[in-house]
Protein backbone atom coordinates (compact mmCIF):
# COMPACT_ATOMS: atom_id res chain seq x y z
CA UNK A 1 0.00 0.00 0.00
CA UNK A 2 1.18 3.52 -0.51
CA UNK A 3 2.27 4.63 2.84
CA UNK A 4 0.97 8.69 1.53
CA UNK A 5 -2.52 10.13 2.18
CA UNK A 6 -4.47 10.79 -0.91
CA UNK A 7 -5.23 14.58 -0.04
CA UNK A 8 -5.71 16.64 -2.87
CA UNK A 9 -2.22 18.28 -2.68
CA UNK A 10 -0.27 15.40 -2.96
CA UNK A 11 -2.66 14.60 -5.62
CA UNK A 12 -1.07 17.06 -7.41
CA UNK A 13 2.09 16.70 -6.55
CA UNK A 14 2.26 13.38 -7.66
CA UNK A 15 0.69 14.19 -10.83
CA UNK A 16 3.55 13.20 -13.73
CA UNK A 17 4.68 16.10 -16.10
CA UNK A 18 6.82 13.83 -17.93
CA UNK A 19 6.23 13.84 -21.78
CA UNK A 20 7.21 10.54 -23.40
CA UNK A 21 7.77 11.61 -27.15
CA UNK A 22 7.92 14.61 -28.84
CA UNK A 23 4.50 14.51 -30.49
CA UNK A 24 2.77 13.10 -27.65
CA UNK A 25 -0.09 15.84 -26.57
CA UNK A 26 0.37 19.04 -24.68
CA UNK A 27 0.60 19.62 -21.46
CA UNK A 28 0.08 16.15 -20.21
CA UNK A 29 -0.37 14.97 -16.67
CA UNK A 30 -1.39 12.10 -14.56
CA UNK A 31 -1.53 10.22 -11.43
CA UNK A 32 1.28 7.62 -11.48
CA UNK A 33 -1.56 5.20 -11.59
CA UNK A 34 -2.64 6.48 -14.64
CA UNK A 35 0.67 6.62 -15.87
CA UNK A 36 1.80 3.35 -16.01
CA UNK A 37 -1.58 2.40 -17.18
CA UNK A 38 -1.38 4.59 -20.21
CA UNK A 39 2.10 5.71 -20.74
CA UNK A 40 3.88 2.47 -19.45
CA UNK A 41 6.33 4.71 -16.96
CA UNK A 42 7.25 2.90 -13.56
CA UNK A 43 4.78 3.68 -10.72
CA UNK A 44 6.39 4.89 -7.82
CA UNK A 45 4.04 4.23 -5.23
CA UNK A 46 5.13 0.81 -3.06
CA UNK A 47 2.62 -1.90 -4.27
CA UNK A 48 4.30 -1.76 -7.73
CA UNK A 49 7.29 -3.36 -7.68
CA UNK A 50 9.79 -2.93 -10.96
CA UNK A 51 9.14 -6.73 -11.63
CA UNK A 52 5.58 -6.31 -11.99
CA UNK A 53 5.56 -3.46 -13.75
CA UNK A 54 8.04 -5.16 -16.86
CA UNK A 55 5.26 -5.52 -19.00
CA UNK A 56 4.03 -2.10 -19.22
CA UNK A 57 7.23 -0.28 -19.49
CA UNK A 58 7.76 -2.03 -22.82
CA UNK A 59 4.63 -0.74 -23.97
CA UNK A 60 4.37 1.72 -27.23
CA UNK A 61 3.74 4.80 -27.57
CA UNK A 62 1.16 4.11 -29.96
CA UNK A 63 -0.73 2.16 -27.74
CA UNK A 64 0.20 4.35 -24.60
CA UNK A 65 -1.45 7.39 -26.29
CA UNK A 66 -4.67 5.51 -27.90
CA UNK A 67 -5.31 4.87 -23.85
CA UNK A 68 -4.83 8.37 -23.10
CA UNK A 69 -6.79 9.56 -25.59
CA UNK A 70 -9.61 7.13 -24.72
CA UNK A 71 -9.23 7.95 -21.34
CA UNK A 72 -8.84 11.97 -21.48
CA UNK A 73 -11.00 12.22 -24.25
CA UNK A 74 -8.04 13.71 -26.41
CA UNK A 75 -9.13 13.80 -30.42
CA UNK A 76 -6.98 11.96 -32.75
CA UNK A 77 -6.07 14.67 -34.74
CA UNK A 78 -4.90 16.86 -31.73
CA UNK A 79 -2.62 14.07 -30.87
CA UNK A 80 0.19 13.09 -32.81
CA UNK A 81 1.44 9.48 -33.05
CA UNK A 82 5.36 9.74 -33.63
CA UNK A 83 6.21 8.70 -37.12
CA UNK A 84 8.24 6.18 -37.58
CA UNK A 85 8.75 6.11 -41.40
CA UNK A 86 9.26 9.16 -43.44
CA UNK A 87 6.51 9.17 -45.77
CA UNK A 88 7.92 9.37 -49.54
CA UNK A 89 6.35 13.43 -49.92
CA UNK A 90 8.45 14.20 -47.08
CA UNK A 91 11.61 12.82 -48.45
CA UNK A 92 10.78 14.15 -51.72
CA UNK A 93 10.51 17.80 -50.26
CA UNK A 94 13.54 17.85 -47.65
CA UNK A 95 13.51 21.10 -46.32
CA UNK A 96 9.45 20.83 -45.80
CA UNK A 97 9.92 17.41 -44.12
CA UNK A 98 12.74 15.74 -42.82
CA UNK A 99 14.06 19.02 -40.54
CA UNK A 100 10.28 20.56 -40.16
CA UNK A 101 9.75 17.35 -38.28
CA UNK A 102 13.09 18.06 -36.00
CA UNK A 103 12.17 21.47 -35.65
CA UNK A 104 8.69 22.31 -35.54
CA UNK A 105 7.01 20.79 -32.29
CA UNK A 106 3.37 21.28 -30.74
CA UNK A 107 3.08 23.84 -28.52
CA UNK A 108 3.98 22.15 -25.40
CA UNK A 109 5.72 19.24 -26.14
CA UNK A 110 9.36 19.00 -25.26
CA UNK A 111 12.37 16.78 -27.00
CA UNK A 112 12.74 12.99 -26.19
CA UNK A 113 15.25 13.36 -22.53
CA UNK A 114 18.60 11.35 -24.03
CA UNK A 115 20.65 13.02 -21.73
CA UNK A 116 21.14 10.79 -19.67
CA UNK A 117 25.18 11.99 -18.38
CA UNK A 118 24.07 15.13 -18.04
CA UNK A 119 21.49 14.86 -15.49
CA UNK A 120 18.88 11.98 -14.95
CA UNK A 121 15.24 13.30 -13.85
CA UNK A 122 14.38 12.90 -10.43
CA UNK A 123 12.81 9.85 -9.83
CA UNK A 124 9.03 10.76 -8.14
CA UNK A 125 9.68 7.99 -5.01
CA UNK A 126 12.29 10.22 -4.37
CA UNK A 127 10.33 13.34 -4.04
CA UNK A 128 8.05 11.65 -2.09
CA UNK A 129 10.87 10.88 0.55
CA UNK A 130 12.32 14.63 0.49
CA UNK A 131 9.30 16.40 0.81
CA UNK A 132 8.24 15.90 4.42
CA UNK A 133 11.61 17.37 5.11
CA UNK A 134 10.95 20.74 3.14
CA UNK A 135 7.56 20.87 5.45
CA UNK A 136 6.50 19.54 9.18
CA UNK A 137 9.83 17.75 9.46
CA UNK A 138 12.54 21.31 9.35
CA UNK A 139 14.60 20.19 12.30
CA UNK A 140 18.32 21.22 11.56
CA UNK A 141 19.79 17.88 11.92
CA UNK A 142 22.65 19.24 14.21
CA UNK A 143 20.38 19.77 16.91
CA UNK A 144 21.19 17.89 20.01
CA UNK A 145 18.42 19.51 22.33
CA UNK A 146 15.40 18.60 20.99
CA UNK A 147 13.27 16.10 19.26
CA UNK A 148 13.06 18.51 15.93
CA UNK A 149 16.57 17.93 15.58
CA UNK A 150 16.77 14.15 16.43
CA UNK A 151 14.58 13.05 14.08
CA UNK A 152 15.65 15.11 11.03
CA UNK A 153 19.38 13.24 12.42
CA UNK A 154 17.77 9.87 12.11
CA UNK A 155 16.71 10.34 8.71
CA UNK A 156 20.00 11.90 7.64
CA UNK A 157 22.09 9.14 8.96
CA UNK A 158 19.71 6.20 6.73
CA UNK A 159 19.87 7.97 4.07
CA UNK A 160 23.87 8.17 5.15
CA UNK A 161 23.58 3.79 5.11
CA UNK A 162 21.54 3.76 2.12
CA UNK A 163 24.47 5.42 0.21
CA UNK A 164 27.61 3.93 1.87
CA UNK A 165 25.29 0.18 0.92
CA UNK A 166 25.27 0.64 -2.40
CA UNK A 167 29.16 1.29 -2.72
CA UNK A 168 29.92 -1.14 0.17
CA UNK A 169 31.29 1.38 2.80
CA UNK A 170 30.64 2.33 6.62
CA UNK A 171 28.25 5.34 6.76
CA UNK A 172 30.58 6.59 8.96
CA UNK A 173 32.71 6.82 5.85
CA UNK A 174 30.20 9.01 3.88
CA UNK A 175 30.58 12.69 3.47
CA UNK A 176 27.81 15.16 2.34
CA UNK A 177 28.84 17.31 -0.23
CA UNK A 178 26.73 19.86 -2.64
CA UNK A 179 27.65 17.65 -5.75
CA UNK A 180 30.67 15.44 -7.48
CA UNK A 181 32.29 18.96 -8.07
CA UNK A 182 32.98 19.74 -4.40
CA UNK A 183 33.72 16.13 -3.80
CA UNK A 184 36.37 16.16 -6.34
CA UNK A 185 37.75 19.62 -5.14
CA UNK A 186 37.82 18.03 -1.81
CA UNK A 187 39.68 15.29 -2.56
CA UNK A 188 41.93 16.22 -4.71
CA UNK A 189 42.95 19.75 -3.23
CA UNK A 190 42.36 18.10 0.36
CA UNK A 191 45.00 15.02 -0.35
CA UNK A 192 47.28 17.53 -1.89
CA UNK A 193 47.53 20.84 1.02
CA UNK A 194 47.51 17.87 3.40
CA UNK A 195 51.02 16.18 1.94
CA UNK A 196 52.07 20.00 1.47
CA UNK A 197 51.85 21.15 5.01
CA UNK A 198 53.61 17.95 6.17
CA UNK A 199 56.07 18.55 3.43
CA UNK A 200 56.43 15.28 2.27
CA UNK A 201 54.51 14.71 -1.22
CA UNK A 202 53.93 17.07 -3.79
CA UNK A 203 52.93 14.92 -7.19
CA UNK A 204 49.49 14.07 -8.30
CA UNK A 205 48.74 11.57 -11.31
CA UNK A 206 45.62 11.90 -13.01
CA UNK A 207 44.42 11.28 -16.51
CA UNK A 208 43.46 13.60 -19.82
CA UNK A 209 40.07 12.15 -20.12
CA UNK A 210 38.99 13.54 -16.66
CA UNK A 211 35.97 15.58 -15.58
CA UNK A 212 36.79 19.28 -16.43
CA UNK A 213 36.83 19.33 -12.40
CA UNK A 214 38.99 16.98 -11.31
CA UNK A 215 41.61 18.78 -14.00
CA UNK A 216 40.79 22.40 -13.28
CA UNK A 217 41.36 21.50 -9.58
CA UNK A 218 44.69 19.24 -10.65
CA UNK A 219 45.88 22.99 -12.50
CA UNK A 220 45.16 25.10 -8.92
CA UNK A 221 46.95 22.96 -7.52
CA UNK A 222 49.88 23.46 -10.44
CA UNK A 223 50.27 27.11 -9.08
CA UNK A 224 50.20 26.11 -5.75
CA UNK A 225 53.99 24.50 -6.88
CA UNK A 226 52.30 20.53 -7.13
CA UNK A 227 53.67 18.48 -10.29
CA UNK A 228 50.90 16.67 -11.63
CA UNK A 229 50.99 14.04 -14.88
CA UNK A 230 47.91 13.75 -17.05
CA UNK A 231 48.18 10.25 -18.42
CA UNK A 232 47.16 9.91 -21.74
CA UNK A 233 44.80 7.12 -22.77
CA UNK A 234 44.92 4.44 -25.71
CA UNK A 235 42.37 4.74 -28.65
CA UNK A 236 39.83 2.72 -26.55
CA UNK A 237 40.00 5.55 -24.13
CA UNK A 238 41.54 2.95 -21.44
CA UNK A 239 44.83 3.39 -19.36
CA UNK A 240 47.86 1.58 -19.47
CA UNK A 241 48.53 0.26 -16.15
CA UNK A 242 51.83 0.36 -17.51
CA UNK A 243 52.26 4.20 -18.11
CA UNK A 244 50.21 4.38 -14.51
CA UNK A 245 52.54 2.48 -12.63
CA UNK A 246 56.13 4.24 -14.32
CA UNK A 247 54.35 7.71 -13.37
CA UNK A 248 54.23 6.67 -9.45
CA UNK A 249 56.77 8.57 -7.86
CA UNK A 250 58.34 8.55 -4.21
CA UNK A 251 56.37 11.91 -3.85
CA UNK A 252 52.94 11.10 -5.30
CA UNK A 253 50.12 11.79 -2.63
CA UNK A 254 47.23 10.78 -4.72
CA UNK A 255 46.04 9.39 -7.97
CA UNK A 256 42.85 10.35 -9.49
CA UNK A 257 40.71 8.49 -11.86
CA UNK A 258 37.57 8.30 -13.04
CA UNK A 259 35.26 5.22 -13.03
CA UNK A 260 33.17 5.63 -15.75
CA UNK A 261 33.83 8.33 -18.50
CA UNK A 262 30.91 11.09 -18.73
CA UNK A 263 31.69 11.00 -22.68
CA UNK A 264 32.32 7.81 -23.56
CA UNK A 265 31.20 5.68 -20.96
CA UNK A 266 34.48 3.54 -20.91
CA UNK A 267 35.50 1.71 -17.04
CA UNK A 268 38.32 1.98 -16.12
CA UNK A 269 40.34 -1.24 -14.37
CA UNK A 270 39.55 -0.14 -11.20
CA UNK A 271 40.59 -3.08 -8.95
CA UNK A 272 43.85 -3.15 -10.93
CA UNK A 273 44.52 0.72 -10.52
CA UNK A 274 43.55 0.48 -6.76
CA UNK A 275 45.73 -3.17 -6.64
CA UNK A 276 48.68 -0.97 -7.96
CA UNK A 277 48.00 2.57 -5.68
CA UNK A 278 47.62 0.30 -2.29
CA UNK A 279 50.95 -1.40 -3.21
CA UNK A 280 52.59 1.75 -3.51
CA UNK A 281 51.07 3.47 -0.64
CA UNK A 282 49.66 5.73 -2.80
CA UNK A 283 45.83 7.38 -2.00
CA UNK A 284 43.44 6.17 -4.85
CA UNK A 285 40.28 8.72 -5.89
CA UNK A 286 37.98 8.52 -8.80
CA UNK A 287 35.72 10.53 -9.61
CA UNK A 288 32.61 7.80 -9.93
CA UNK A 289 29.44 10.40 -10.88
CA UNK A 290 28.71 8.33 -13.73
CA UNK A 291 29.16 4.99 -12.36
CA UNK A 292 27.72 5.10 -8.59
CA UNK A 293 24.03 3.40 -8.72
CA UNK A 294 25.00 2.69 -12.62
CA UNK A 295 27.48 -0.41 -12.17
CA UNK A 296 28.34 -2.37 -8.80
CA UNK A 297 30.89 -0.82 -6.58
CA UNK A 298 32.56 -1.93 -3.75
CA UNK A 299 35.18 0.61 -2.55
CA UNK A 300 37.16 -2.23 -0.50
CA UNK A 301 37.13 -4.69 -3.31
CA UNK A 302 38.54 -1.57 -5.74
CA UNK A 303 41.15 -0.65 -2.75
CA UNK A 304 39.43 2.90 -3.37
CA UNK A 305 40.39 5.71 -0.63
CA UNK A 306 37.87 8.63 -1.81
CA UNK A 307 34.82 8.38 -4.01
CA UNK A 308 32.91 10.85 -5.34
CA UNK A 309 29.25 10.94 -5.83
CA UNK A 310 25.99 13.16 -7.42
CA UNK A 311 22.66 12.92 -6.42
CA UNK A 312 21.59 14.07 -9.96
CA UNK A 313 22.88 11.64 -11.95
CA UNK A 314 21.38 8.71 -9.91
CA UNK A 315 17.63 10.25 -10.74
CA UNK A 316 17.97 12.22 -6.51
CA UNK A 317 18.20 16.06 -5.96
CA UNK A 318 20.70 18.51 -7.65
CA UNK A 319 23.14 20.37 -5.92
CA UNK A 320 23.96 17.23 -4.15
CA UNK A 321 26.74 14.60 -3.56
CA UNK A 322 28.52 12.53 -1.03
CA UNK A 323 32.45 12.03 -0.88
CA UNK A 324 33.26 8.72 0.05
CA UNK A 325 36.52 9.16 2.71
CA UNK A 326 38.49 5.78 3.67
CA UNK A 327 38.66 5.18 7.68
CA UNK A 328 41.17 2.32 7.39
CA UNK A 329 43.76 3.22 6.13
CA UNK A 330 42.76 6.48 7.24
CA UNK A 331 42.85 9.14 4.54
CA UNK A 332 44.59 12.64 6.03
CA UNK A 333 42.88 15.50 3.71
CA UNK A 334 42.45 19.20 4.63
CA UNK A 335 38.79 20.51 4.13
CA UNK A 336 38.30 23.05 1.70
CA UNK A 337 35.25 24.42 3.79
CA UNK A 338 35.88 25.21 7.34
CA UNK A 339 33.59 26.33 9.95
CA UNK A 340 30.76 24.24 12.49
CA UNK A 341 32.92 21.08 11.97
CA UNK A 342 30.50 19.28 10.23
CA UNK A 343 30.93 15.58 8.58
CA UNK A 344 34.11 14.61 10.50
CA UNK A 345 35.20 18.25 10.31
CA UNK A 346 35.80 17.65 6.29
CA UNK A 347 32.78 19.87 5.28
CA UNK A 348 31.50 22.37 7.71
CA UNK A 349 28.10 23.95 6.99
CA UNK A 350 24.50 22.67 7.77
CA UNK A 351 23.14 19.57 5.74
CA UNK A 352 20.06 20.36 4.15
CA UNK A 353 18.37 17.49 4.86
CA UNK A 354 15.90 16.99 2.23
CA UNK A 355 18.35 16.99 -0.46
CA UNK A 356 20.65 14.37 2.04
CA UNK A 357 17.29 12.09 2.41
CA UNK A 358 16.57 12.39 -1.36
CA UNK A 359 19.97 11.34 -2.08
CA UNK A 360 19.77 8.24 0.03
CA UNK A 361 16.34 7.38 -1.38
CA UNK A 362 17.76 7.50 -4.95
CA UNK A 363 20.57 5.62 -4.09
CA UNK A 364 18.31 2.94 -2.06
CA UNK A 365 16.32 2.33 -5.39
CA UNK A 366 19.52 2.03 -7.42
CA UNK A 367 20.54 -0.64 -4.93
CA UNK A 368 17.33 -2.48 -5.52
CA UNK A 369 16.99 -2.13 -9.07
CA UNK A 370 20.06 -2.12 -10.11
CA UNK A 371 20.11 -5.29 -12.16
CA UNK A 372 16.36 -4.29 -13.32
CA UNK A 373 17.47 -1.32 -14.94
CA UNK A 374 20.58 -2.52 -15.63
CA UNK A 375 19.04 -5.28 -18.49
CA UNK A 376 16.54 -2.64 -20.04
CA UNK A 377 19.05 -0.04 -19.94
CA UNK A 378 21.14 -2.45 -21.98
CA UNK A 379 19.23 -4.15 -24.34
CA UNK A 380 17.84 -0.70 -25.35
CA UNK A 381 21.56 0.30 -25.42
CA UNK A 382 22.39 -2.50 -27.80
CA UNK A 383 19.32 -1.78 -30.23
CA UNK A 384 20.24 1.53 -30.77
CA UNK A 385 24.04 0.57 -30.84
CA UNK A 386 23.19 -1.81 -33.42
CA UNK A 387 21.07 0.22 -35.60
CA UNK A 388 23.34 3.39 -35.51
CA UNK A 389 26.29 1.39 -36.60
CA UNK A 390 24.73 -0.26 -39.53
CA UNK A 391 24.43 3.30 -41.10
CA UNK A 392 27.46 3.37 -43.72
CA UNK A 393 30.66 5.33 -41.99
CA UNK A 394 29.27 5.31 -38.44
CA UNK A 395 32.03 4.60 -35.21
CA UNK A 396 31.59 3.70 -31.90
CA UNK A 397 34.06 5.85 -29.83
CA UNK A 398 35.18 3.96 -26.54
CA UNK A 399 35.69 0.67 -25.93
CA UNK A 400 32.83 -1.57 -26.79
CA UNK A 401 33.59 -4.31 -24.16
CA UNK A 402 34.32 -2.14 -21.33
CA UNK A 403 31.37 0.02 -21.56
CA UNK A 404 28.69 1.14 -19.81
CA UNK A 405 25.72 0.42 -22.16
CA UNK A 406 23.29 3.70 -20.90
CA UNK A 407 25.84 5.76 -22.82
CA UNK A 408 26.69 5.59 -26.46
CA UNK A 409 28.86 7.95 -28.08
CA UNK A 410 28.94 7.37 -32.14
CA UNK A 411 30.77 9.59 -35.05
CA UNK A 412 28.85 10.20 -38.28
CA UNK A 413 31.40 10.66 -40.45
CA UNK A 414 30.66 13.54 -43.13
CA UNK A 415 27.94 15.28 -40.78
CA UNK A 416 28.93 17.98 -38.91
CA UNK A 417 27.63 17.55 -35.27
CA UNK A 418 26.33 20.84 -34.43
CA UNK A 419 24.18 20.90 -37.81
CA UNK A 420 23.15 16.98 -36.92
CA UNK A 421 22.23 18.40 -33.40
CA UNK A 422 20.22 21.21 -34.73
CA UNK A 423 18.51 18.65 -37.03
CA UNK A 424 17.75 16.44 -34.09
CA UNK A 425 16.20 19.38 -31.99
CA UNK A 426 13.20 16.80 -30.97
CA UNK A 427 15.76 14.35 -29.16
CA UNK A 428 17.54 16.08 -26.31
CA UNK A 429 21.43 15.03 -26.74
CA UNK A 430 24.79 16.28 -26.40
CA UNK A 431 27.44 16.23 -28.37
CA UNK A 432 29.46 15.67 -24.98
CA UNK A 433 29.93 16.94 -21.23
CA UNK A 434 26.58 19.66 -20.23
CA UNK A 435 29.58 21.84 -18.50
CA UNK A 436 31.26 22.23 -22.37
CA UNK A 437 28.33 22.25 -24.91
CA UNK A 438 28.50 26.16 -25.12
CA UNK A 439 32.05 25.24 -26.83
CA UNK A 440 32.33 25.05 -30.20
CA UNK A 441 35.73 23.27 -29.61
CA UNK A 442 35.88 19.98 -30.18
CA UNK A 443 35.55 17.57 -27.12
CA UNK A 444 39.15 17.29 -25.38
CA UNK A 445 38.11 13.38 -24.30
CA UNK A 446 37.52 12.35 -28.20
CA UNK A 447 40.85 14.62 -29.32
CA UNK A 448 42.46 12.65 -25.93
CA UNK A 449 41.61 8.94 -27.75
CA UNK A 450 43.27 10.24 -31.30
CA UNK A 451 39.88 11.39 -33.13
CA UNK A 452 40.48 13.89 -35.58
CA UNK A 453 39.15 17.37 -34.97
CA UNK A 454 36.35 16.62 -38.00
CA UNK A 455 35.81 12.88 -36.62
CA UNK A 456 35.26 14.77 -33.00
CA UNK A 457 32.70 17.00 -34.25
CA UNK A 458 30.67 14.73 -35.80
CA UNK A 459 30.02 12.84 -32.42
CA UNK A 460 27.42 12.78 -30.46
CA UNK A 461 26.62 10.89 -27.13
CA UNK A 462 22.78 9.06 -26.56
CA UNK A 463 22.36 8.82 -23.01
CA UNK A 464 19.47 6.24 -22.20
CA UNK A 465 18.62 6.25 -18.85
CA UNK A 466 15.68 4.58 -16.01
CA UNK A 467 12.72 5.83 -17.88
CA UNK A 468 14.03 5.60 -21.53
CA UNK A 469 11.46 3.59 -23.37
CA UNK A 470 11.97 1.14 -26.42
CA UNK A 471 9.51 3.27 -28.09
CA UNK A 472 11.66 6.34 -27.95
CA UNK A 473 14.79 4.18 -29.07
CA UNK A 474 12.32 3.16 -32.10
CA UNK A 475 11.58 7.33 -32.71
CA UNK A 476 15.29 8.41 -31.80
CA UNK A 477 16.59 5.37 -34.72
CA UNK A 478 14.78 6.30 -37.09
CA UNK A 479 15.07 10.30 -36.58
CA UNK A 480 18.93 9.68 -36.96
CA UNK A 481 19.02 7.69 -39.88
CA UNK A 482 16.37 9.91 -41.45
CA UNK A 483 18.47 13.21 -40.87
CA UNK A 484 22.44 11.74 -41.28
CA UNK A 485 21.43 11.09 -44.97
CA UNK A 486 20.01 13.96 -45.24
CA UNK A 487 23.06 15.99 -44.03
CA UNK A 488 25.34 13.79 -46.04
CA UNK A 489 23.24 14.52 -49.32
CA UNK A 490 23.69 18.32 -48.54
CA UNK A 491 27.21 17.46 -48.20
CA UNK A 492 30.36 17.91 -51.07
CA UNK A 493 32.43 15.70 -49.43
CA UNK A 494 29.57 12.79 -49.36
CA UNK A 495 29.46 13.25 -52.56
CA UNK A 496 33.29 12.91 -53.49
CA UNK A 497 32.60 9.94 -51.44
CA UNK A 498 30.02 8.43 -53.19
CA UNK A 499 32.21 8.32 -56.24
CA UNK A 500 35.09 6.83 -54.57
CA UNK A 501 37.62 9.36 -54.36
CA UNK A 502 39.71 8.82 -51.30
CA UNK A 503 39.84 12.05 -49.68
CA UNK A 504 42.88 11.46 -48.34
CA UNK A 505 44.30 11.79 -51.28
CA UNK A 506 43.04 15.52 -52.08
CA UNK A 507 45.20 18.45 -51.98
CA UNK A 508 42.80 21.37 -51.07
CA UNK A 509 44.09 24.69 -52.09
CA UNK A 510 44.75 27.44 -49.88
CA UNK A 511 43.05 30.69 -50.55
C1 LIG B 1 32.26 12.46 -14.41
C2 LIG B 1 31.63 13.65 -13.77
N1 LIG B 1 32.24 14.23 -12.73
C3 LIG B 1 31.71 15.29 -12.10
C4 LIG B 1 30.52 15.84 -12.51
C5 LIG B 1 29.97 17.02 -11.77
O1 LIG B 1 28.94 16.59 -10.91
P1 LIG B 1 28.01 17.62 -10.15
O2 LIG B 1 27.09 18.17 -11.15
O3 LIG B 1 27.32 16.81 -9.09
O4 LIG B 1 28.89 18.66 -9.53
C6 LIG B 1 29.86 15.28 -13.60
C7 LIG B 1 28.60 15.84 -14.10
O5 LIG B 1 28.56 16.73 -14.91
C8 LIG B 1 30.43 14.16 -14.23
O6 LIG B 1 29.83 13.59 -15.28
S1 LIG C 1 2.73 11.25 -18.76
FE1 LIG C 1 3.64 10.68 -16.99
S2 LIG C 1 4.74 9.17 -17.86
FE2 LIG C 1 2.85 9.19 -18.70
Amino acid sequence: MSHLAPNAARQALRQCTRRLSVNSPSLISCTPRTCIATHGRRSYVSESSPKNATVTVESTIRKDQKAFMAETGIAAKDAKMPTTGMSADAMMSPAAGILKQATIMDEGTRPIYLDAQATTPTDPRVLDAMLPYYTGMYGNPHSRTHAYGWETDKAVEQARKHIADLIGADPKEIIFTSGATESNNMSIKGVARFFKRSGKKNHIITCQTEHKCVLDSCRHLQDEGFQITYLPVQSNGLIRMEDLEKAIRPETALVSIMTVNNEIGVVQPMEEIGKLCRSKKVFFHTDAAQAVGKIPIDVNKMNVDLMSISAHKIYGPNGMGACYVRRRPRVRLDPIISGGGQERGLRSGTLAPALCIGMGEAARLCKEEMEYDTKRIAALSKKLKDGLLAMEHTSLNGDAERQYPGCVNISFAYVEGESLLMALKDIALSSGSACTSASLEPSYVLRALGSSDESAHSSIRFGIGRFTTDAEIDYVLEAVKTRVNFLRELSPLWELVQEGVDLNTIEWSQH
